[in-house]
């Protein structure tokens, strides 16, 4: 598997390369970064897609949302499957996504874990059963260097509990100067940011009786990496579409 890794020299980036470099059967071939020079990689790193010349059969991205078009440029006109693992897109950047996905194959999550693509499962059949009795918070803590909040997974729990629900529910996100009461269509989303933490996340469901709490933990990078090569292995050879690693796991 030939991978082209965009966004290479990152966090995100330098754990895959350093990952896929231990590996047999897959290589990066080329990286893509705003900062090319930064490390000295085994592979060449270009400061755009338009300068790549290697024959790729997957991009994974791991960089910022303000490379979007240009990612599902170079899928398209390459009919490269994309692994789109970045997060902070607005909704008008998520219909391109879509869009898109019309043509190539598309696997796009926030998280690549197995543990968060299995809570959302799991929040989906049990929000309808606690909603009439419970609160529903999530509150989520990532590291001092993270760009966007609330973290993509967040706000994917939060959709995974709202399409439980019809839809009903209203995202509220860090209370701040409030004079009223919490609605019971609120769901309260919460970001907290420090040191080295690599994503932590809770789904508080608060009753009269009980408090029931959904947690996770990444205690590295690796797992994401690790997902996201399980990722671009699944999403080589499918139809055109728009995936999430709920497919793949
Ligand atoms: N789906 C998942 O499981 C996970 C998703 N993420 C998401 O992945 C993204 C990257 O995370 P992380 O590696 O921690 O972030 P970093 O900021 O460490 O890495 C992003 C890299 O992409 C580069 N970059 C930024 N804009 C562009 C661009 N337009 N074209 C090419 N390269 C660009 C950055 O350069 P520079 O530093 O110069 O800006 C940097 O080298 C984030 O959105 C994060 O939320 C992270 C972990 C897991
Ligand atoms: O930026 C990060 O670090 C992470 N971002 C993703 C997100 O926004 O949810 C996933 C993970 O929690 C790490």
């Amino acid at each position: 598997m030939r991978i082209l890794l965009h966004g290479c020299n990152g966090k995100m980036g330098q754990v895959l390369t350093r990952i896929i470099s231990q590996m047999e059967d897959i290589k990066v071939v080329c990286g893509v970064d705003k900062n090319p020079e930064k490390f000295n990689n085994p592979y060449p790193v270009y400061d755009s897609l338009e300068k790549v010349k290697e024959k790729v059969d997957v991009l994974i991205d791991f960089s910022n949302h303000s490379a979007l078009d240009s990612i599902l440029k170079f899928g398209l006109d390459n009919k490269v499957p994309l692994v789109i693992c970045t997060t902070g897109f607005s909704k008008e950047e998520k219909d391109k996504i879509k869009e898109a996905s019309k043509n190539i194959p598309i696997l796009n999550s926030a998280n690549m874990s197995i543990g968060i693509n299995l809570i959302t499962k799991i929040l989906n059949q049990i929000a309808p059963i606690l909603y009439e009795d419970f609160d529903i918070e999530i509150i989520e803590k990532h590291h001092n260097q993270k760009l966007d909040s609330p973290s993509g997974t967040a706000l994917m729990l939060a959709d995974a509990i709202n399409s439980s629900l019809n839809n009903k529910l209203e995202y509220v996100y860090g209370r701040h100067s409030k004079t009223d009461k919490r609605k019971k269509q609120e769901l309260g989303i919460h970001a907290i940011r420090g040191g080295a933490i690599v994503g932590e996340h809770s789904v508080i469901f608060a009753g009269y009786g009980e408090v029931i709490e959904i947690n996770h933990t990444a205690l590295s990078r690796d797992v994401f990496a690790y997902g996201a090569i399980k990722g671009a292995k699944f999403i080589i050879g499918k139809e055109a579409g728009l995936y999430t690693m709920n497919d793949v796991i």
